[in-house]
């Protein structure tokens, strides 16, 4: 589980300091939502370390994370557009990150592209393919890393509604197979309607926990 507790950061000129009190469970999406502006991305980036809480406590399973540096942080971050390398093939791109391309890594790529239905496109440059693919290809790349957190900004906004249905099923199938503690940020009542399990919006520099609508278990 991660805990967040009356964690707190104000950028230089603000006065008053956010204060992020929350909980996310394994298994589970905890989707944020809030207006523009009212600190979504500045929550994402106080769990991936790229913000520096001045107090509060902030732990994953128990253990502290405020210590750690970002690339020390259990996590995958996704984002609106998936920066892949688009002259590298899928494979390469899947594989960055992982210690060696020896052959147990390339039936480990073939197998994370199979879950996410992307079997077969290995040597396809990523230039070539949709946003949708491209998502997934993020998507095989976090399985790889096999992080606990998955911290999704906005992941669905470039998708058509179809490839975006699609893309939401499998965030939800993995996070549940995975068992990861997935968390969505989003100001799309779709996205939070169809995928999220806990959810909390942000006023005031406070997070509220608003409750989940009953479509969310069924789309
Ligand atoms: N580096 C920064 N320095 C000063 N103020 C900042 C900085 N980054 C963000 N802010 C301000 O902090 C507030 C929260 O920004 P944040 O980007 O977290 O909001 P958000 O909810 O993610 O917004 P959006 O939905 O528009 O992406 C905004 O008022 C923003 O102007």
């Amino acid at each position: 589980m991660l805990v967040l507790e009356d964690l707190r950061f104000a950028y230089p000129e603000q006065v008053e300091s956010y204060a992020f009190t929350m909980e996310a469970r394994a298994s589970e999406i905890t989707a944020i939502s809030g207006t523009s502006g009212s600190g979504k991305s500045t929550l994402l980036d106080l769990i991936g370390g790229f913000a520096v809480a001045s107090d509060g406590s902030l732990s994953l399973d128990g253990e502290d994370l405020l210590p750690l540096p970002p690339e020390g942080r259990p996590l995958s971050l996704l984002l609106q557009s998936e920066s892949l390398f688009e002259h590298l093939t899928v494979a390469r791109n899947v594989a960055l990150g992982l210690p060696n391309a020896d052959r147990k890594a390339k039936q480990q790529i073939g197998e994370a592209l199979e879950q996410v239905g992307l079997e077969g496109l290995e040597d396809r440059r990523a230039a070539a393919l949709s946003g949708g693919q491209k998502q997934r290809v993020a998507l095989a790349r976090t399985l790889l890393r096999d992080k606990r957190l998955l911290l999704l900004d906005e992941p669905f906004s470039a998708l058509d509604e179809e490839t975006r249905a699609a893309t939401r099923q499998l965030v939800r199938s993995l996070t549940r197979q995975q068992n990861w503690i997935t968390i969505l940020v989003s100001h799309n009542a779709d996205d939070v309607r169809a995928l999220a399990d806990r959810h909390y919006v942000i006023r005031d520099k406070r997070l509220e926990q608003i409750p989940v609508e009953p479509i969310a278990r069924s789309s």
